[in-house]
């Protein structure tokens, strides 16, 4: 590759460009730069020209026609292997501009701000910086770009190393990054100003472009004869599956992830005690506090101990030796998440080689509104993720719950939210004694439940229920009445309320209404 002579350089980000900059004439390069950027590397001393001077043309229209000018986008798009091209740009008097670094104004961010305004967007749409980034890229035969500060020590390592130039695979890989990025900067424009084309009516824009970050190849999916990958969002920001940082263990599988997600994500429902989640394929098997994380795992274990096995364990405080040791010592396991692991839990773990420990950082407490996407045939649907858990509980029945009972009504209803639908979750002193899952009758998820608890060798007698949705008969309550359920939580709505509140009452139970239902699938 040709030694570089000449660089564009024009950035919203400004961070870390004086060093570059300073490194990059001490090679000889020459620096054209425009008003914000140009007057930032003045000002630490660097020799520069305005792009204005060479194009001839003053920046104008409030910035917006800057370095729109065919001596600039000339000098990039320019082959120089071709004779033509090469007469062409010397007979118009353009100097080839060997390397643009640039980033975008701040689109993405500005939208984030609920006040920002149609005004605040558009300006905050960039056009010279994506055209000068596209040519570059085309160009990427000849010219480098550099659209992410994180690519500045890499390059320059390159230049010092070759006395000046860019190895033409750096230059394709810098030049994909660059499609990647203006296909994402695109996107968001399209998604914000789409989902505004009827304001007040639609959320959702006519085409919605997404994109994730592939962060890792699986050797297989759901199933051994299917490929799989994980990609993740861009900029993710909360504690999550996506942004655990993995201590030990064999590569997550696609399972793994999946389930290590719904352990996670049920967590974080517990606030009030040290917590811990056992699921296996995407169901809670066992969800109990307790008044430390050993104990906490011990009741979750005991809900399910047959189920428990191979599963994936998440908690809610830092992860200690102890409990660790209790995990690796009881039962098989193949992935444990908590925001924070201690050295001691590290190094017990350490012992089962192909155990997956991941530690993911604490999570807000009020969590961001996100989309959910699922995937069907031909098409995508998109929806708010269910983020909310009623707030005002309404007893229906005769009967108020008792203070314990009323305790053990919200446990058991935040786990049945996270339990696949028809979900029944029986629950008793914050540990689960319970769960029935994915069943097409909620009848069944209940006769499920109570099998497992006798399995368990647990009493329903005396526990709590929670459904993820109302009953559409009373059955389901003279069921649960037989097995000693004595109060029962639940959204309601159903044709037949009344004869179900009529059921609790004939059996002496309480009955809460949520008024919100919670169905997953
Ligand atoms: N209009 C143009 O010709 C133009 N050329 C470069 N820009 C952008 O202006 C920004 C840098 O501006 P400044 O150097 O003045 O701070 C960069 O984000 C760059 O992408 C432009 N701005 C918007 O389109």
């Amino acid at each position: 590759m040709a030694k570089i002579t000449r660089a564009l350089i024009s950035l919203s980000d400004k961070s870390g460009i004086v060093e570059f900059a300073r490194e990059l004439a001490g090679y000889g390069v020459e620096i054209l730069s425009t008003g914000g950027t140009a007057k930032l590397l003045r000002d630490a001393g660097l020799v520069v020209k305005d792009v204005s001077e060479h194009t001839g043309f003053p920046e104008m229209l409030d910035g917006r026609v800057k370095t729109l000018h065919p001596k600039v986008h000339g000098g990039l798009l320019g082959m120089r292997s071709n004779p033509e091209h090469v007469a062409t740009m010397k007979e118009h008097g353009i100097p080839p501009i060997d390397m643009v670094v640039v980033n975008l104004y701040p689109f993405e961010a500005t939208v984030a701000n609920p006040s920002c305004t149609l005004e605040d967007a558009i300006e905050n749409i960039d056009i010279g910086g994506p055209t000068m980034l596209r040519s570059a890229a085309k160009n990427n035969a000849d010219v480098t770009v550099i659209v992410d500060p994180a690519d500045y020590r890499t390059v320059l390592d390159e230049i010092k190393a070759s006395g000046g130039s860019v190895a033409k695979e750096t230059n394709f890989r810098l030049a994909v990054k660059v499609y990647q990025h203006t296909a994402a900067y695109d996107g968001a424009i399209s998604n914000w100003l789409g989902a505004r084309l009827e304001e007040g009516v639609a959320r959702y824009p006519d085409t919605f472009t997404i994109q994730f970050k592939k962060a890792q190849e699986m050797r297989y999916g759901e199933n051994p004869h299917q490929s799989a990958a994980f990609y993740v969002e861009r900029q993710v920001t909360e504690a999550s599956v996506a942004t655990a940082r993995q201590l030990q263990g064999k590569e997550l599988s696609y399972n793994n992830i999946g389930d290590t997600d719904a352990a996670l994500e049920c967590v974080k429902q517990f606030d009030e005690a040290p917590a811990c989640v056992i699921v296996k394929h995407a169901n809670p098997c066992g969800v109990a506090i307790g008044k430390n994380l050993l104990e906490a795992y011990d009741r979750a274990y005991s809900t399910d101990p047959e189920s428990a096995f191979g599963g994936i364990i998440a908690f809610n405080g830092e992860l200690d030796g102890e409990t660790a040791k209790a995990i690796c010592d009881r039962q098989f396991v193949e992935v444990i998440i908590a925001p924070q692991v201690s050295r001691e839990a590290i190094e017990v773990v350490a012992a089962k080689k192909n155990v997956r420990l991941l530690e993911c950082g604490m999570w807000p407490a009020q969590p961001a509104q996100r989309l959910d996407f699922k995937r069907v045939n031909g098409g995508l649907l998109v929806q708010d993720a269910d983020l909310l858990l009623s707030a005002e509980l309404t007893v229906v029945s005769k009967r108020q719950p008792t203070e314990q009972e009323m305790i053990d009504l919200r446990f058991a209803w935040r786990v049945a939210k996270f339990v696949k639908s028809n979900a029944i979750v029986y629950g008793r002193d914050g540990m689960t004694i319970g769960v029935g899952a994915g069943q097409m009758s909620r009848v069944n998820s209940a006769r499920i439940a109570a099998i497992k608890a006798e399995h368990a060798g647990l009493q329903v007698k005396g526990a709590v229920m929670a459904s993820d949705a109302f009953f559409p008969f009373r059955d389901g309550i003279d069921n649960a009445a037989a097995a000693g359920i004595t109060a029962v939580i639940q959204p309601g709505g159903s044709m037949r309320d009344a004869e179900v509140i009529a059921a609790a009452d004939e059996h002496g139970m309480a009955m809460v209404f949520t008024g919100m239902r919670h169905f997953r699938h």
